[in-house]
This record gives structure tokens, sequence and C-alpha cells, in this order.
């Protein structure tokens, strides 16, 4: 017994660290995981009255499960520091028809792991899987989880999920945002021409994270975003929030020491704070709207600020169910969309014949000579399109999607997962699966053209094995606003310009290891070198 406390005691040591990696010293850290593990212990003794074995445990210990469970921290010591790689695995040696429960801490969690799985979740009782787990750090940024994403499954959720469907992120909402989306493209791309022209290489990394950034601050926030820096600060604020929710949260594993109050209280200071700091700028945005004169809007459109208290009164919000919304839209849209433009550009540089195949697309069908490719230009590059889902299908930015919850006994394949129960679907293991997938290793966007073998494959939710926004309820309902900025920026990139790795990268190539947050992202910066084409 001894031996598994001190081995529970080290891998809680370990998640510490990496919660709080620069303010503690290794001893106030191993006190840490002492005091966490004592607490955690005493708490498990006194719950553990006869109740432990009701009914909900016995359906939990009928589902396969790896066996090295040990107590306190359960099957944490088995996921490593890439979830959906360890998930992937355990899966493969211990889950039975793509189901598997894992304890993580004290929170039964099934990872799902296959495309039939899934399609039970997602579809099939999509209603019984559609609310989300309570997480002590969400609710504090996103003012008691009053936003769209980690709100329960619910009337509330619903008029929420109307509001984004039909105001926010309809069609014709996206096209008014084109004209912020093209000022953006354009002074990227005019930051790229002069790096261009001085022989030297750009920080595409860096450029598209302020691209995207921009874009959603001015469809949030319209014409004012930039105002006192504001872009800078709103992307600084989201980068902690990213970091705060992806990071492993002890008390996500272990609610019970969330309801601590002095303990929640140091766990979710950084939170409070980031609140804090978010609260002052958004209460400031929301009045300079209140504020403004019609006159003065110079038929400029409405962003979602405008949107949102023009619809307050029929949706009965409050205003910090407005300032939630903001928030996690700038933390849903930001991330995600520019780690798909990252990505299609590394797969470009990793795969010049493919960059070669698409310039000539591109070049072949918009003429010489544009300032800026537009969103009217875009229509019928068939290949394009197959590259950006080629690059969905390989790095999905969300590869687990959100953390969903069952909210009644469901019975799957001949398992009864309880009401209560945490579910993961791992969409990163379902479309690198060798049984759904040719090559799934390869980056083949041909697979995605017609005769490919992926040809009728769509990201809308259908496929239950490429599933990169989701499916069901709770599905993305941002991917046009998505697509038309990463289809307009690919294209601007490789029609302006020719690509070469930069000196640091030339000989040791593209280093492509990852770290998992709330999304999955690469840890180095592309540093690319452009040519002006003649
Ligand atoms: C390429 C870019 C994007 C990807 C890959 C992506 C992916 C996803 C995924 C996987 C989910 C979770 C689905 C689930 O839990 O089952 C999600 C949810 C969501 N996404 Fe996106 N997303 C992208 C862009 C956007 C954009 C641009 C917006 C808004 C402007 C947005 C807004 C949302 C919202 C509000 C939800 C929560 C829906 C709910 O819980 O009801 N996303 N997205």
């Amino acid at each position: 017994m001894a031996q598994v406390l001190l081995q529970a005691h080290h891998r809680l040591l370990e998640l510490l660290r990496h919660q709080y990696p620069t303010t503690s010293s290794p001893q106030a850290a191993a006190l840490a995981a002492s005091v966490v593990l004592v607490v955690l212990v005493l708490v498990r003794r006194l719950a553990a009255t006869p109740s432990t074995t009701t009914a909900r445990e016995q359906l939990l210990s009928r589902l396969p499960s790896p066996p090295s469970r040990l107590p306190v921290i359960g099957h944490l010591h088995l996921v490593g520091s890439l979830p959906h790689v360890s998930l992937r695995d355990l899966a493969a040696k211990h889950g039975r028809r793509g189901l598997m429960l894992l304890r993580l801490g004290a929170v039964p969690t099934v990872i799902i792991s296959s495309p039939s799985a899934a399609q039970a979740v997602l579809r099939t009782h999509d209603h019984v899987f559609a609310s989300r787990p309570y997480s002590a750090i969400a609710d504090i940024i996103f003012y008691g989880s009053s936003d769209i994403v980690f709100s329960p499954y619910g009337e509330y959720w619903r008029q929420l999920r109307k509001i984004a469907t039909t105001h926010l992120l309809t069609n014709k909402k996206v096209r008014s945002y084109r004209h912020a989306r093209e000022q953006e493209t354009m002074l990227l791309v005019t930051k790229v021409r002069e790096a261009a022209m001085a022989h030297t290489s750009v920080d595409l990394t860096e450029l598209l994270n302020e691209f995207s950034n921009d874009v959603f601050c001015h469809a949030v926030s319209g014409k004012i975003f930039k105002e006192e820096g504001r872009n800078r600060l709103l992307r600084e604020l989201g980068e902690i929030n990213s970091a705060l929710l992806g990071g492993f949260n002890v008390e996500d594993y272990f609610p019970v020491l969330a309801k601590l109050d002095i303990v929640k209280r140091i766990l979710c200071a950084k939170a409070q704070d980031v609140n804090k700091r978010w609260d002052e700028l958004l209460n400031k945005l929301i009045h300079a709207h209140e504020s403004r004169l019609v006159s003065e809007r110079d038929g400029e459109e409405s962003d979602f600020i405008d949107v949102l208290l023009s619809v307050q009164q029929e949706y009965n919000l409050t205003r910090d169910s407005i300032k939630a919304q903001l928030v996690i839209m700038l933390e849903a849209g930001t991330d995600t969309s520019f780690i798909v433009l990252e990505y299609v550009m590394v797969e470009l540089m990793r795969n010049p014949r493919v960059l070669a195949k698409l310039q000539s697309e591109v070049r072949t069908a918009i003429p010489k000579g544009k300032e800026i490719v537009t969103e009217d230009d875009l229509s019928g590059l068939t290949y394009l399109k197959a590259v950006i889902k080629e690059t969905l299908r390989l790095h999905a930015s969300a590869p687990l999607l959100v953390p969903h919850l069952s909210t009644a006994d469901c019975d799957i394949d001949g398992y009864t997962i309880p009401s209560g129960t945490r579910v993961l679907i791992n969409i990163w293991a379902l479309a690198r699966d060798p049984n759904y997938w040719e090559s799934p290793e390869e980056f083949m966007p041909e697979r995605f053209m017609e005769g490919g073998s992926a040809a009728h494959m769509d990201f809308k939710g259908n496929d239950f094995s490429y599933l990169p926004f989701g499916s069901g309820r709770r599905m993305c309902p941002g991917i046009n606003f998505a697509m038309g900025m990463i289809e307009g920026m690919v294209t601007n990139l490789v029609y302006h310009f020719n690509w070469e790795l930069a000196p640091e990268l030339a000989d040791k190539g593209i280093d492509m290891t990852e770290s998992f947050g709330v999304t999955l992202h690469r840890n180095e910066k592309l540093l690319l070198v452009p040519v002006v084409p003649h």
C-alpha cells in the first residue's frame, strides 16, 4: 500500500508541477502534493460508506477499463502529456467496441474511440450526452459557466445556441465581416511582401496568430478593437484563459477539492485575477458601444457586442452573460482557426508536391497581378478545399472535442454508461485509424478529391471517422466563419509568394512536436522565407 501511495504522490507531484511550473519551489510542490494526497485520502475514507457501491458504481465496474488503477489518482498515471495519443493506445489495449472507462482522479471518464460509438454518443443518443461537466476554472472565467461552450444542456444553453446560429454566426453575418477579414489579410500580405523584398524570413506562426486574433477582435468589438492596444490585451488575456483551461487542473479531477473554500481560493486565484482583467476591459468596450450614437457608426457593420446588446431584452440576457459570450467567442474562434492556418502551411512546406499543385490551381484560376485575392475568387478551388480538409483530418485543433456529460443512464452496444459520466471523444484517433483511412499518417489531399477514397466526406458531422468540428447538438457553430478566414488567407499566401524554409530550419526541418492544452498546437515557430515569384 505504501508503495502505491508513493507512486500516487509522485504522479500528483508531476501534475502539480505541470500546472504551477513557475510559482512553486520543489519543496513547496512536494508539500502541496502531500497535502492534496492526505486531504484526498481522508475525504475518501470519510466518504467510504456502503453508498460507494451504488448502482452507478456497479454500472461503471462493468465497463472495459485498464486494470492498473492507483488509489486516489485512479488511471491518471497512464495519461501522458499528449492525452489523445495515450488514450488511443490504452483504448487499443483495454477498450471494447470503441468504449473504455478511465478513472481520472475521482472522475469516471468514458473514452470513445470508434466511429460507431461516436455515432451512438453524438447522434443516436445526442440528447443524453449533450451536457458539459463542471469545471471550476471555466466557472470563474465564464461568469458562472454562463457561456455557450461550458453551460450545461438545457433551456438556457438552447437560447444561447439560438443567438449564435440566428444572430452572430449566420452566413449573412459571416459575409458582413468580410471587409474586416480582407483588411487584416492585406496587412499581413504587406508585411510578408516587405520581408520578401528584404530577403529576410518571417515568423509565420506569429503573423497568423496576430491575424486570427485581430479578425476576431474586429468581429467582436468593431473598429475600436485596436485603440489603446486592445487587440494585444485581448490576445494576452485569451492566452491566459487557454493556459488555465488547458492545463491539468487538480480541481477538475478531484472536484471535492474545489468545494473546500480555502483550496478553491488557492487553486483558482489565477482564474479570478484574469476574470477581473477581462471584466474591466469588457465593461469599457460595452460602455463605448452603448454610448455610441447611430450617426457615429458610419455604415459600419454591427459587431458581436452590438448584436448581443440588441437581443438582450428578447433573450433576457444579463450583463455577465453577454460578457461570457464575448470571452468564449474570442476563445473558441481565435486559437482553433490560427492552428489550422499554421498547420496548412506546415504541411505545404513538408509536401512540396502539394504546394506546387495548389499554387498551380490558384495561379491558374486567379488572374495575375491582384493586390489581394478576395472571397469571390475562391469558388471552384477544389484542391484548396481538399488541402484544408486533409489538414483538419491530421491536425484537429480539439482532438478530444470539448468534454461531454451524460444526463441519464444510456445503453451503448451492450454497455450502460451511467448518468453523470464524463465522455471524451477521441476524434484524433478516429481520423488516423487505419481501419477507416488509407495510409492514415500521410498528408494526401487527393483522398478528398473526386475519385479519392474520402471524396464523399465532409466535416459537417455526418462521417463519424472525421469530426474536426464535432457533431450533433454541441457541434461547432463557427464553421463558416473559420472557413472564410482560412481559405482566404491560405490562397493569398500561396498566390502572392513562393516559400522556403528559413536557414534556421533548413538543416533540421520543421519540428512537429506538439503540446496539448484546450487545443493541440506545435511548439516551435514556423520561420519561412517568402519569395515574390517572377
Ligand atoms: C477551424 C476552426 C475551428 C475548429 C476546428 C473548431 C472546432 C470545434 C469543436 C471540436 C467544438 C466542440 C464540439 C463538441 O464539443 O462536440 C467546437 C465548439 C464550438 N465552437 Fe468551434 N471550431 C472552430 C472555429 C470556431 C469559430 C470561428 C467559432 C466562432 C466564431 C467557434 C465557436 C464554437 C462554439 C461557440 C462552440 C461550442 C458549441 C456548444 O457547446 O454548443 N468555433 N468547435
